[in-house]
């Protein structure tokens, strides 16, 4: 490939050397130059790539996009561009043959709500025989290929790595979520999404490497509907107004809102006995009765999106209940079937928005006792354990501070930071700070009636200490104690 194929679509500079060069990989990792490779330096959170500029030289790279300026042989060619993330982005598009443009693209963004929708949306599809891609926080799916997910939007030239194998794998479209930080990193610049979906927004992913301030996250998750066709928005939001702002998109809306596009009204929680789940009815652009075993308010929110985005593809009403009945995501409000005396759940709330609307909802139920066991990460926001703290306290009968993942801190400063939180709100709770020993503790010690949350791991299948992941997966350390049989059945 010419390396001006690879740029056409930039605004570039040529600092020195020649676009009329052939190329054989496009690189933004040093480690991964080869001879004849692009580098593309990126500053990063923790690196800076102009810093490898003379190793990648020496390793083979014939040319560099660049956003500094690069001391470096004449013959290699340097490109300067404004910044070098969306320079890799439109490039890693012309590398993989801009595959968007053989897919019908769907991006979700939010601040909850976008991995279960995802699942969702691709279940209905496939049901009604359209292949579908997948893109997200807990894995990417591609044909019959699934790979686990570092994080829940990769970098813009995996995101066309995988458009590409889609298309290779004969999908038709891939459903993707699209975090905050991509969006204000460029991760999915290249190209024009068909539909852009906003399901919701709290104060979440403020602080150092996230965003500097809710108006920065605001803006950044708004930059979704400059890049798509047909925008659908979550109507209940307070936030709408400001997502909105710029937006270039046709403007669709769902909700319980009088003006929504797609109405949600008589919401019944079911019980089914260990089974829980909501119905209610849907009117405007569809008129439908829904019923979904999948606990929560936030299921018709949910499912609103879901079948929001598929009403486009002109599915048929029987297809969608029928896909909605069956749908199941790993780790998001989902029951281990463990005692008909109590309910057991594991889910992934961490932070206090997902935490109070899923145990806001689980009280709804009536519960004879809510238990809530959680933890929070290291290295991430301070607030989140205050307010996380705060939140069971209040909603829960009981809490069970725990460890999540600690990451770098010490767990115990981390549980104290909680039980500051807990404590505001008086709430009964006990420490361990073993998730094992806390999750024993919870079944061992299980009421009739209980409904007992793990939540803040969902689907993870390890714990991170100190740069290190250790296995540990909920649904084994849950099978462990109902090996022993130490609890009320
Ligand atoms: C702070 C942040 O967002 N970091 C992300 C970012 O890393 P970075 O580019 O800043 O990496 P860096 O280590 O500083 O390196 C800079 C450049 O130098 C290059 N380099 C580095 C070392 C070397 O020897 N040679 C070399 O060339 C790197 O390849 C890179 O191009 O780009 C990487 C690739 O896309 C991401 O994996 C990484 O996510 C980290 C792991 C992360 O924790 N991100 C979180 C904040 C995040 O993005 N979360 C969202 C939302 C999660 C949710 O759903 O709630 C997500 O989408 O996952
Ligand atoms: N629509 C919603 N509104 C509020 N809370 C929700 C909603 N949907 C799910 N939740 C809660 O948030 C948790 C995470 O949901 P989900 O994984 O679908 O969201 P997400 O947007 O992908 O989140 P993340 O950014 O953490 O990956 C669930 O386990 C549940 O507790
Ligand atoms: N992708 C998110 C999820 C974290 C989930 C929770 N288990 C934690 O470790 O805080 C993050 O890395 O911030
Ligand atoms: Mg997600």
């Amino acid at each position: 490939m010419k390396l001006l194929e690879l740029i056409k679509d930039l605004d570039f500079e040529c600092v020195q050397g020649s676009t009329d060069i052939d190329i054989t990989t496009l690189v933004y990792d040093s480690r991964k130059v080869e001879n004849g490779s692009v580098f593309v330096c990126i500053s990063g959170a923790v690196r800076d790539g102009h810093d490898f500029a003379k190793d990648v030289v020496k390793a083979g790279a014939k040319a560099l996009i660049v956003e500094k300026n690069v001391d470096v042989p004449d013959d290699v060619t340097v490109i300067k561009v404004a910044d070098t993330r969306l320079g890799l982005a439109v490039s890693s598009a012309a590398y993989f043959g801009n595959p968007a443009n053989e897919l019908t693209t769907i991006g979700i963004t939010g601040t909850k709500g976008k991995t279960t929708s995802t699942y969702m949306v691709r279940s209905i599809l496939e049901e009604s025989g359209i292949k579908t891609g997948l893109i997200g926080t807990i894995e990417s799916i591609i044909g019959d290929e699934v790979i686990p997910s570092a994080n829940t939007t990769p970098e813009s030239y995996v995101v066309q790595q995988y458009f590409r194998k889609m298309v290779d794998a004969g999908c038709k479209c891939v459903v993707m979520e699209v975090s905050s930080q991509a969006l204000m990193l460029n991760r999915v610049g290249g190209f024009v999404f068909d539909y852009g979906i906003f399901t919701n927004l709290e104060p979440d992913h403020i602080g150092p490497n996230e965003h500097k301030d809710l108006d920065d996250y605001i803006h950044c998750k708004s930059l979704l509907f400059r890049q798509c066709k047909q925008g659908i928005f979550n109507a209940d939001d307070s936030h709408l107004e400001k997502i909105l702002e710029g937006h270039t998109c046709k403007v669709e809306t769902y909700g319980f809102s009088e003006n929504a596009d797609i109405k949600a009204s008589d919401v019944h929680l079911m019980d089914k006995g260990g089974t829980l789940g909501v119905a209610y009815h849907m009117s405007g652009l569809m008129d439908m009765d829904v019923e979904i075993d999948i606990p929560g308010k936030f299921s018709v929110y949910n499912s609103m999106t879901a079948i929001s985005i598929c009403r486009h593809f002109g599915v048929k009403k029987e297809v969608i209940l029928d896909s909605l009945s069956k749908v199941r995501v790993k780790g998001r409000v989902e029951i281990i079937p463990v005692s008909p005396k109590f309910t057991i759940m594991i889910d992934y709330a961490h932070n206090a928005m997902s935490l109070n609307s899923l145990l806001t909802t689980l009280k709804e139920y009536s519960p004879k006792r809510l238990v809530c066991l959680f933890g929070c990460g290291g290295n991430r926001s301070r607030e989140r354990r205050f307010e996380m703290g705060e939140v069971s306290s209040k909603l829960a009968d009981f809490t069970i501070v725990t460890s999540d993942n600690p990451r770098n801190e010490e767990p115990q400063a981390i549980i104290d930071d909680i039980v500051t939180g807990v404590k505001k709100a008086d709430g009964k709770f006990i420490t361990i700070i073993d998730r094992a020993d806390a999750i024993r503790y919870a079944i061992e010690n299980a009421k009739e009636g209980d409904v007992i949350v793990l939540a803040g791991k969902g689907h993870e299948d390890y714990q991170e200490i100190k740069g290190k992941k250790y296995h540990m997966d909920e649904r084994e350390l849950v099978a462990d104690v109902v090996k022993d049989g130490n609890f009320i059945r």
